[in-house]
C-alpha cells in the first residue's frame, strides 16, 4: 500500500490542482484510465471547434453574397481538416510526459475505485491492481455519453463523440447522417456535417433545439438550421433502430400526435446527453454521496460528504463546461495548495457560468432566462437589440427585417436595474458575452451555502461568518476569476492574471 499526500483521479481540468500540489513539493499520485488531457482536448471542445471553425468559414462564404462577395466550388477538404484535428489531439500525449518528469509525481494508468475512506484501488491498464492511500483525494473523472436503450441500436451500431474522435473516425464525411439529440453536441455536429456536404437529419426529443437557451434563441437556430437544409425533427421519441441495406433506420414517434415515421442514413450519431463517470468509481465505499443520477454532490468549496475528498468538473453535475471545471480547479488549487488560511479561501459561485454553443450563428448566454427570473420572483424587464441596428451589423450584411438578423436579449431586475441575464445569437456571440460575465461576477458576493450538510469544520465557521468577497473590476484577480467561455477568443484578453503571476 503506497501512501501519498494527494491522489488526483482524472487528467482534464484536474491538472490545475495537480500542478499546484506538485509546486508545493507534495507527493502526488495521478490516476488516469484513458488519454491524458481528458474530454476537452481529446474528444470535446478542441477537436469540435477545429471542425466548427472550418464549417463557419464555409457558411460565411456562402452568406457573403449579400455583401458582394461570391465564390465558386466552396467545399470542405476533409483530409486537411482531419490532419489538423488529429495533430491537435496528438499534442495531448505531451501531458503525460510532462508529469513523468516530476520526481514527486507517480502516474498510474488505470481505473480508480474507492476501496475505503482515503483508499483507492487502481486496476492497471497493463494488468494487476495496486492500492493507494492519501490525505487528500481529488475526483475529476468527468462524464460520458448517455446512450439511450433503444431496441436495435446496439445491433445496428452508432457513433458517439467518444468513438467519433476514436476508432470510428470516418475517412471521408458521411453521405447522410442522423444526429440523435438537439443539445449543444447534436447542434454543433449538425452544423459541422451540414457544411461538409452531408445530408443531415436531427432528431430531437424536446419541442425545442437547445432547450437551455431563451426560446427566441432556440427558434432562431431552428430557423437557420432549416434554411441551411438541415432536416430538424422536433418532439420525437425514437422507438427502434433497424438496418436496410447500407442504411440505418430509426423509427420515431411524434410525442404529441403519436404518428410514426422512419428516418434513414448511413450513420447514427448519438448526442442525447451525458452521465457522470462514477459507475466504476464506487464512491459509496468512502461515503461520498451521489445524487439520483450518479453525480457526486459537492458544496461551494467542492467538498464532498467524505472528509478529505473533493470533486470538480463534470462529475459534480454543475454546468458541464470546461471553463466551469477550470474555475473549480483553480478554487481548489488556491484553497488546498497555496498556503491560504480558510479566511481567504475562495468559494464557487454558479450564478454567472457562461454557456456558448458553437453553431452558425453562435449562441451565448450568462445568467437567467426571462422565465427563470420570473420563477425566482423577480419583477423582470427585458429588452432586445439587433445586429442590424449597429453600424458593424450593417457592414456584416444585416438589415432590419432580415430573418437571420441576430440579437442581444437582456433580462433586468426592474427594481434594482441589475442585469440578471444576457442572451446573444449571432456572429461572435462567444466574444460579445464576456462583458456581461465580468459585470455579473465582479463586485461584492456573499457566500451562498450549497448542500448545507456538506461542511468541514472550517467551512462551518466560514458560513457562520456570512463571508463576502469583492472583485474590483479593474483587478487582475477579477480577470482570472471571471469565467471565459472555452474555447473563445476572449481567452486572448482574459489571460491577464496568468501573465502577472509569472512576472
Ligand atoms: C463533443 C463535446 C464538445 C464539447 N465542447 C465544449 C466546449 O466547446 N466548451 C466547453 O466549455 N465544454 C465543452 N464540452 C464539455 C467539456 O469537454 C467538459 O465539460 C470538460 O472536459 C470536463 O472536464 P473534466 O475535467 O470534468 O472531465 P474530463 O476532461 O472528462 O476528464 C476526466 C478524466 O478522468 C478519466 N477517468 C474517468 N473515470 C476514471 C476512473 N475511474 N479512473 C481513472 N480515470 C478516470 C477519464 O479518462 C478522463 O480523462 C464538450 C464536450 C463534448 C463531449
Ligand atoms: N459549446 C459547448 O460549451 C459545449 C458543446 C458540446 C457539449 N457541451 C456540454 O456537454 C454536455 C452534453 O451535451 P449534449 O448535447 O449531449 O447534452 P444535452 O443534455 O445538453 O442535450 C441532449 C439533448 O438530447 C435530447 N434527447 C435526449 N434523449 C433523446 C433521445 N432518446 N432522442 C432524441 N433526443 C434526445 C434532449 O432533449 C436534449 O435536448 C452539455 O450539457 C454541454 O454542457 C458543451
Amino acid at each position: 500500500m503506497q501512501h501519498y499526500d494527494v491522489i488526483v483521479i482524472g487528467t482534464g481540468a484536474a491538472n490545475i490542482v495537480t500542478d499546484a500540489a506538485l509546486a508545493q513539493g507534495l507527493h502526488v499520485a495521478i490516476v488516469e484510465r484513458g488519454s491524458f488531457g481528458g474530454t476537452c482536448l481529446n474528444r470535446g471542445c478542441i477537436p469540435t471547434k477545429v471542425m466548427v471553425t472550418a464549417a463557419n468559414r464555409i457558411r460565411e462564404i456562402k452568406e457573403s453574397r449579400r455583401i458582394g462577395v461570391t465564390a465558386e466550388n466552396i467545399r470542405l477538404d476533409w483530409d486537411v481538416l482531419s490532419k489538423r484535428l488529429w495533430k491537435k489531439i496528438g499534442e495531448s500525449a505531451g501531458i503525460k510526459s510532462y508529469y513523468e518528469k516530476f520526481p514527486n509525481c507517480e502516474i498510474y494508468c488505470g481505473t480508480a475505485a474507492f476501496a475505503a475512506p482515503h483508499t483507492i484501488s487502481v486496476t492497471l491498464n497493463s494488468g494487476g491492481n495496486v492500492m493507494l492511500t492519501a490525505d487528500k483525494i481529488i475526483v475529476a473523472t468527468g462524464a460520458h455519453t448517455n446512450v439511450p436503450s433503444l431496441p436495435g441500436l446496439e445491433e445496428v451500431g452508432y457513433v458517439t463523440s467518444e468513438s467519433f474522435f476514436g476508432s470510428s473516425y470516418p475517412e471521408k464525411t458521411y453521405g447522410s447522417l442522423i444526429l440523435l439529440g438537439g443539445g449543444p453536441i447534436g447542434c454543433e455536429f449538425a452544423h459541422i456535417f451540414n457544411a461538409a456536404g452531408t445530408d443531415v437529419t436531427l432528431i430531437q426529443h424536446n419541442i425545442r433545439l437547445l432547450p437551455r437557451e431563451e426560446p427566441s434563441i432556440s427558434a432562431h437556430i431552428l430557423h437557420s438550421f432549416r434554411r441551411y437544409g438541415i432536416d430538424v425533427k422536433l418532439n420525437q421519441e425514437p422507438v427502434s433502430v433497424t438496418r436496410c441495406g447500407r442504411l440505418k433506420v430509426i423509427t420515431c414517434r411524434d410525442r404529441t400526435t403519436g404518428k410514426l415515421q422512419e428516418i434513414s442514413a448511413e450513420e447514427i450519431f448519438v448526442a442525447s446527453g451525458i452521465r457522470p463517470a462514477t459507475d466504476l468509481l464506487c464512491p459509496a465505499k468512502a461515503s461520498v454521496r451521489m445524487d439520483k443520477r450518479g453525480y457526486i454532490e459537492t458544496n461551494e468549496f467542492l467538498e464532498t460528504t467524505s472528509e478529505g475528498v473533493w470533486a470538480l468538473g463534470d462529475v459534480n453535475g454543475r454546468a458541464p463546461f470546461r471553463h466551469k471545471a477550470n474555475y473549480e480547479a483553480e478554487i481548489l488549487a488556491h484553497n488546498l495548495f497555496s498556503h491560504h488560511t480558510p479566511e481567504t479561501w475562495r468559494w464557487a459561485d454558479y450564478d454567472a457560468v457562461p454557456a456558448v454553443t458553437y453553431t452558425y450563428p453562435e449562441t451565448a448566454h450568462v445568467g437567467l432566462t426571462e422565465a427563470d427570473a420570473i420563477q425566482r420572483g423577480f419583477d423582470v424587464k427585458t429588452a432586445m437589440h439587433r445586429y442590424s441596428s449597429t453600424a458593424k451589423g450593417y457592414a456584416l450584411g444585416y438589415e432590419p427585417g432580415d430573418e437571420d438578423d441576430g440579437f442581444l436579449r437582456l433580462v433586468v431586475d426592474r427594481k434594482t436595474r441589475t442585469i440578471l441575464g444576457a442572451h446573444i445569437v449571432g456572429p461572435e456571440a462567444s466574444i460579445l458575452i464576456q462583458p456581461f460575465i465580468n459585470a455579473m461576477m465582479g463586485g461584492t458576493h456573499t457566500l451562498q451555502p450549497i448542500h448545507e450538510d456538506i461542511a468541514s469544520p472550517s467551512v462551518r465557521s466560514l458560513r457562520a461568518n456570512h463571508l463576502t468577497r469583492t472583485l474590483p473590476p479593474n483587478s487582475i484577480a477579477a480577470f482570472n476569476e471571471c469565467m471565459t467561455p472555452h474555447p473563445s477568443l476572449s481567452e486572448l484578453v482574459m489571460w491577464t492574471r496568468y501573465y502577472y503571476d509569472h512576472k
